[in-house]
């Protein structure tokens, strides 16, 4: 799939890059970076720091790419991808958005132009952090009465929002699964260049459960995207997410 990658120079974008470039599936045909940047031109290998060169230029404009390309690979920021989104519909593109932090009424016009392109979103493009949401049902469904739940949740000091896009499905996920709005506080820590932390602590009397996440890099984040960028061939327009990917 001839693939467009939205800000290859950001942390995850250079993992996107690198996933991109090696898996036999996709073909990186442009990256668009924010305009003023010096390496708007360069080579998007070399942007990203991959070591390779892929053939592929980095430009300022999705617009000037945006028809070589069959879908678009965006993990930038709220305001990046709402314009990113509205290019995606104008052009009929199918559209990965790993972005987080976005307000309602954002979600709102995602879930809208996902009934003209197939888009899918996803918080969190991690397969261990999906088989832990699928434990997370399972624990609630039985504990939900008995245990106080707490979410905390820890990434690098630069990230823009907070809680982080992972814990706030988690929340939904725990509430869907007790079928009721049991309370869920989520904690979340900004320090240093902690990659990537959610823990799900049970906190029952005598004892506790904790289901935790550690993503020591954005390796396994880049690889999802990937993989969504993958799945979402020939798909018809629609709203999809990792559960559609990451088969379970
Ligand atoms: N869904 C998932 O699995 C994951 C999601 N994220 C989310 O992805 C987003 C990005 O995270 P990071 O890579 O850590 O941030 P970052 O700040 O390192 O990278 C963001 C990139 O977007 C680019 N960008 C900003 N505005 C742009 C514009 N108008 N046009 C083109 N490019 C633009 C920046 O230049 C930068 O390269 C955040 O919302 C984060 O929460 C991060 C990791 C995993
Ligand atoms: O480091 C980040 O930023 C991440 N953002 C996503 C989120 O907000 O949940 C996914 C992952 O936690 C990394």
């Amino acid at each position: 799939m001839k693939t467009i990658i939205i800000g290859p120079r950001g942390k995850m974008g250079k993992y996107i890059v690198k996933w991109a470039h090696h898996m036999e599936e996709l073909e990186i045909v442009a990256g668009v970076a924010p305009k003023g940047r010096d390496y708007i031109g360069k080579d998007v290998g070399e942007v990203a720091l991959l070591g390779e060169m892929t053939g592929a230029l980095v430009v300022d404009d999705l617009e000037d790419v945006i028809e070589k390309g069959e879908v678009i690979i965006d993990f930038s920021d709220r305001d990046a991808s709402m314009e990113v989104l509205e290019q995606a519909v104008k052009y009929k593109k199918a559209y990965v958005c790993g972005t987080t932090g976005f307000s309602e009424e954002e979600k709102d016009r995602i879930a809208e132009a996902s009934k003209e392109i197939p888009l899918l979103y996803a918080a969190n493009t991690s397969k261990m952090v999906n088989i832990m949401n699928r434990l997370l049902e399972s624990v609630v469904k039985v504990l939900k009465d008995e245990v106080d739940i707490e979410i905390i949740e820890m990434h690098d000091r630069l990230k823009k929002d907070a809680p982080s896009g992972t814990s706030k499905e988690m929340r939904e996920i725990i509430q869907e699964a007790a079928q009721e709005e049991v309370p869920v506080e989520i904690h979340s820590v900004r320090a240093g260049n902690i990659s990537s932390s959610h823990r799900v602590l049970f906190g029952g009397i005598g004892e506790r459960l904790e289901i935790t996440h550690h993503a020591y890099d954005f390796e396994c984040f880049g690889k999802g995207a990937c993989d969504c960028g993958v799945f979402l061939k020939g798909k018809k327009a629609g709203f999809y997410t990792i559960k559609d990917v990451i088969a379970m």
